[in-house]
């Protein structure tokens, strides 16, 4: 009887993934539904970056940029991360935040298509990728076209010969869609465009094969499924066959082919070397190389398949009898928006709530830890690398607790 705590126990015994769980220092008495915001803390990084700082900066000095491998490290955690994203080595580059990667990434696809007047732009995507693919279209005098996913591919038609960069999220970050990456590439490609993906929500959390599916650059954040911390560096992964070609708009002396040459003028440097900018944040840097360990351990696949799972309890959770009333959750005012396909679907799901924002501050209090998207979208992302089937009954149990209390919109308490 999957609707007893007893049944969420007995999964959490056989799964072979529960043994992740005490890689990471998650917090006693909370339950960490949002690590598509800000992964948990994996154990091996305190340690990982004590090393660093004290052995490492503060007896190696300038030395570490060799001995400890400092200099190597962009493209060293660029590979580990390529391969969680199905990256061939020496394609994918670490640094910098999200936001600048996303800036560099799409400048340097538009100028891969100097004649294309048209930039196109995911506008459910996340707002950083929309306020930057509209900078770009000014500082290059390109049009921007904003359509939703759903819509691309009308778009694509009418614009076909026109359209140069091309945008896209691959997960929503509110309603936790996924889009066919390698159908949607194959499209933007026979319309002549270049595809950029913002992998945020899908690296590390969903299977991908960037290399496979044709995508020309794609970045992600390095704080949400990748655990790398606070600030954690981005990733910025370009096909091979750009390598020679990207025109990168952040020419840092660490992308120069020769940077000690201190040269007058910027040479890029051959492959994904070009895409490094200045001084790597090093410690940043490291702590998320130490951070990749259990995800690499578990495997993308794997986890994948459990968070799945978890879903699927989630959602048939939410949807039972929530009171002795026998009154289904849906008429708590709760709302399932994510798809339930599992081929459409990423690794958080998405609940609307007219007060969403309070039914997530109520959780908070009561050591759940959701959020919520305005207007009435509620988020619980479900990571099978530390996330049990335990905690969903006791998130849900939870909720319940919380949606007796907090009214729908236009109700009474009671
Ligand atoms: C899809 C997506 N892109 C980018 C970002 C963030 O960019 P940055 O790390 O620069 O804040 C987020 C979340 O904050 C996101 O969800
Ligand atoms: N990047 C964040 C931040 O700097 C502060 C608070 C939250 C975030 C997030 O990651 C939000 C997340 N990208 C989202 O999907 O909404």
């Amino acid at each position: 009887m999957e609707s007893t705590r007893e049944w969420a126990e007995k999964q959490d015994l056989e799964d072979p993934l529960s043994v992740f769980r005490k890689e990471f220092a998650l917090p006693t008495g909370v339950i960490q539904l949002n690590g598509n915001s800000l992964g948990p803390l994996p154990r091996a990084v305190p340690d990982a970056l004590d090393e660093v700082v004290r052995h490492q900066w503060g007896e190696h000095l300038i030395r570490a940029w060799s001995e400890d491998g400092w200099w190597d490290a962009p493209v060293r955690v660029g590979d580990r991360i390529g391969r969680l994203i199905g990256a061939g080595a020496g394609r994918t580059v670490v640094g910098e935040s999200t936001s600048v990667q996303l800036f560099n990434a799409v400048t340097a696809a538009a100028r891969l298509r100097p004649d294309r007047p048209v930039l196109v732009s995911d506008s459910t995507n996340f707002p950083t990728d929309r306020y930057l693919a509209t900078s770009v279209a000014r500082l290059l005098g390109l049009r921007l076209i904003e359509t939703p996913m759903g819509e691309l591919g009308e778009v694509l038609r009418r614009y076909r010969g026109e359209v140069g960069a091309i945008l896209c999220g691959a997960v929503d970050f509110r309603t936790g869609e996924l889009w066919d990456i390698s159908r949607t590439t194959a499209d933007i490609h026979a319309a002549g465009g270049i595809a950029v993906w913002d992998l945020s929500h899908a690296a590390g959390a969903v299977p991908l094969d960037v290399d496979a599916a044709g995508v020309d650059l794609a970045v992600g954040c390095g704080y949400k499924y990748l655990s790398g911390g606070p600030g954690a560096p981005a990733f910025l992964y370009s096909a091979a066959r750009h390598h020679d070609t990207l025109d990168l708009p952040l020419t840092g002396w660490h992308g120069h082919a020769r940077p000690f040459d201190m040269a007058d003028e910027f040479v890029p440097a051959s492959g994904i070397d070009r895409a490094r900018t200045g001084t790597p944040h090093v410690l940043s840097l490291l702590a998320l190389e130490a951070a990749l360990e259990p995800l690499e351990a578990a495997g993308v696949a794997a986890v994948r398949r459990k968070s799945l799972r978890l879903g699927d309890y989630l959602t048939r959770l939410v949807a039972e009898p929530s009171d002795a009333s026998g009154a289904p959750g849906s008429d708590r005012g709760l709302e399932v928006v994510t798809p339930s396909a599992h081929d459409r679907r990423g690794n958080h799901i998405t609940l609307r709530h007219a007060r969403a924002p309070e039914v997530s501050a109520a959780l908070m209090e009561r050591g759940v830890v959701t959020d919520s998207r305005p207007p009435d979208l509620l988020r619980l992302c479900l990571n099978g690398l530390y996330v049990s089937h335990t905690d969903v009954f006791d998130a849900v149990a939870t909720l319940r607790d919380v949606l007796r209390e907090v009214p729908r919109a236009g109700e009474v308490a009671g």
